[in-house]
């Protein structure tokens, strides 16, 4: 699963079924996630963590982004650069605030450079993903724009990466690209589940 024609492959068929779920089952993901999310270490003990408007079926995080910044958390959100268009950068959060569709068709804030949060100071990032495997490969929508944005930090540099998925997005094994960041945990409706190496 490693050339490029095989990924796009897995994609495709990945994101068709995550589209595929139902209203009911998309509410039922996103309580879950809310509601054991927040108590875990990783996240008690952060205080600036991004994520991201969902899309395209991924795992709503909406009810989880009131949650923590009930409990005081700062929030972020990812922007798509507005000169190297292959770098995302972050910005505060507030949720209710107002958002544009980006080129992507995905909600953001508009770029204000005071509310800009460098990298280097969140604690968390919870990344949407497409696919993941037990051992921590993370399949993306196929921009790159996280393993770009995340590859020039050293793995102790960089925030704790949690990827956010529906449990039917974990697939047998990805073969993970050079360029590829592998994430320190991936959190489903129902659990965390933590990658050791
Ligand atoms: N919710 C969310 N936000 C995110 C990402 C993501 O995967 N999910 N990204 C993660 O990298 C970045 C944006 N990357 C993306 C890459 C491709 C498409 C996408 O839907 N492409 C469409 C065509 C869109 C168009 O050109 O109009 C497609 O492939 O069908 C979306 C986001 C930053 N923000
Ligand atoms: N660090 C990097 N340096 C150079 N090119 C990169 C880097 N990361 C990704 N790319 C390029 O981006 C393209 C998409 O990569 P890949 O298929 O791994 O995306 P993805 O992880 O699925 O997407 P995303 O990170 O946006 O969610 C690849 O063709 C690759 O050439």
């Amino acid at each position: 699963m490693s050339d490029p024609q095989t990924r796009q492959i897995l994609r495709q068929s990945l994101r068709q079924q995550r589209r595929q779920l139902s209203y009911e089952q998309q509410k039922h993901a996103a309580i879950g996630l809310a509601s054991h999310l927040p108590d875990h270490s990783l996240i008690h003990h952060a205080s600036q963590i991004a994520l991201y408007i969902a899309n395209d079926g991924e795992i709503d995080p909406h009810i989880l982004a009131e949650v923590l910044s009930a409990r005081g958390k700062q929030l972020a959100l990812p922007i798509m650069h507005p000169f190297n268009d292959e770098q995302l950068l972050f910005q505060r959060f507030r949720p209710g605030q107002q958002l544009m569709n980006n080129a992507l068709g995905i909600p953001e804030p508009e770029l204000s450079k005071p509310d800009l949060v460098p990298l280097q100071e969140l604690d968390v990032i919870l990344l949407p993903l497409v696919g993941f495997d037990p051992h921590g490969n993370r399949l993306g929508m196929g921009g790159g724009f996280y393993d770009r944005t995340l590859g020039g930090y050293t793995p102790a540099q960089r925030p704790t990466l949690i990827g956010l998925a529906h449990s039917c997005q974990q697939v047998e094994k990805l073969m993970a690209a050079e360029w590829d960041v592998p994430i320190d945990a991936v959190a489903t409706g129902e659990q965390l589940i933590r990658f050791d190496r």
